[in-house]
């Protein structure tokens, strides 16, 4: 107990999306060590001001740090590199470099990409790239939480080579980092895949006990290089080969039949929604709020920094949201707390991390966003569930804490040298781009 380090952030209004109520002023937040300890109104026992460490959050929301459920964070390498072309041309330009890159580089494109995500309030990232080893490096001493996996493309190697290293990786970083590190395996895409290499991944996601992260569903061409070569969607395909036997966390979904979403639905599966990356990209438009009422689960992601062209999630809460409004005419279509829940507790769950994060209270690990309201364009704060999602933005966020660590406070990185990834940055798109 003496050594333990604590936290209290008081005078605070909390939303916890527990489900229980919506947010509430003049709160407190009390955390030993990594867990929160205790929620409350006003003001807390005496005996929690000795905390080590104590932030006064008057004119501050604390919301759960935000979940950004598919991304490839090298890729903020190869931001405006190539814009303004569909899905599989994209692809063919960004394999054309990403084929030049050391892991070295990956790494600190990597680190650039934390830097925004910490400075916008996210406190999980679920990536899929290559050279992860170096990339879990990374998170290790940055602090975030995330789920890593190495994603496989089936080359003329068949893919057993990729998956061998995808294998070490899980075997090597699952549960890392004071567990805030989550190896998974994944299966590019079912057309980089074939069944028989998707197949083999699944045995070895059950031998390793791990989950896998994909993507799926995300363009007509796609959903027709399916049904020319297995007659069926990429949905039911997976559902052939097994995949939905492990937990799956599956980037985009957009184009879904009715049986595609009653099997999302009865599996353990977390869908992914990407709005942005799908319409700079105009792959479509995902079916969100048909998805949440058959009750499939459903988090939301930026994608790659090259097909965004950022990692804001308060920008990509609020695209979810006003696109099912618009695309919908339906101004009930998504409500302001379920989008918020897409970028909190229904992302955890999505991701199967709902046991350590995405709300506040008591139990959960300390992964706590406190976001700045004395800004004119938040005032005055008549909702700040609206305020969060149509009116919020990313520089608003102050503090981003995991696991009850600061990783930024007072809008001050306290774990990343700035500099010093900047300077590498340029190094890098001096020498290849
Ligand atoms: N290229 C690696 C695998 C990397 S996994 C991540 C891959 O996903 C690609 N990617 C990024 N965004 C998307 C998307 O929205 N759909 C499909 N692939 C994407 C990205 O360019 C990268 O190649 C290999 O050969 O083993
Ligand atoms: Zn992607």
């Amino acid at each position: 107990m003496g050594n333990m380090e604590t936290l209290l952030i008081k005078n605070v209004t909390i939303v916890p999306m527990t489900g229980v109520e919506t947010w509430f002023t003049n709160g407190y937040i009390y955390v030993e060590s990594d867990r929160i300890k205790d929620v409350g109104r006003g003001s807390p026992p005496d005996s929690r001001y000795s905390a080590d460490t104590v932030i006064d959050g008057d004119g501050m929301v604390a919301i759960p740090g935000l979940i950004n459920g598919h991304t490839h964070t090298p890729m903020s390498l190869l931001r405006g590199y190539a814009d303004d072309l569909p899905l599989m041309e994209w692809l063919e330009q960004m394999w054309a470099v990403e084929g030049q890159l050391s892991e070295e580089d990956m790494y600190w494109a990597s680190m650039l990409s934390m830097i925004e995500m910490i400075k916008s309030g996210t406190t999980t990232f679920s990536d899929m790239y290559y050279g992860m080893n170096r990339i879990a490096a990374g998170v290790e001493q940055v602090g975030l939480r995330a789920l890593l996996t190495q994603g496989i493309i089936e080359g003329n190697d068949g893919g057993d080579e990729q998956l061998d290293a995808s294998v070490s990786f899980v075997k090597n970083w699952d549960q890392a980092a004071n567990r805030r590190i989550h190896a998974l395996l994944s299966p590019h895409a079912p057309y980089t895949c074939s069944p028989a290499l998707i197949e083999k991944i699944v045995d070895r996601a059950h031998e390793l006990d791990c989950s896998i992260h994909t993507h799926l569903a995300e363009t007509r061409d796609e959903i027709r290089m399916v049904r020319d070569s297995h007659g069926t969607t990429p949905i039911a395909l997976m559902e052939n080969i097994g995949l939905f036997t492990r937990h799956v966390i599956a980037a985009h979904g957009v184009y879904l039949t009715d049986e595609d979403r009653h099997i999302l639905s009865s599996r353990n599966v977390g869908v992914i929604h990407n709005p942005k990356s799908n319409m700079k990209l105009a792959s479509g438009i995902a079916p969100v709020a048909t998805m949440l009422n058959d009750g499939i689960t459903v988090g939301l992601g930026t994608d790659g920094a090259a097909s965004n062209n950022s990692l804001d999630m308060f920008e990509e809460m609020r695209f979810a949201n006003l696109l099912q409004k618009g695309n919908l005419e339906n101004p009930t279509a998504l409500s302001a707390y379920d989008t918020l829940a897409m970028g909190t507790a229904g992302g955890a769950r999505a991701l199967g991390i709902d046991d350590q994060a995405g709300t506040i209270e008591p139990g959960k690990k300390a992964d706590i966003t406190l976001v700045d309201f004395t800004q004119a364009h938040v005032l005055p704060v008549n909702d700040v569930i609206s305020h969060l999602i149509y009116s919020a933005k990313a520089e608003d966020v102050a503090y981003t804490i995991v696991d009850g660590r600061l990783l930024m406070a007072n809008r001050e990185l306290t774990t990343i040298d700035e500099d010093e990834v900047f300077w590498h940055i340029a190094a890098i798109k001096d020498k290849l781009l």
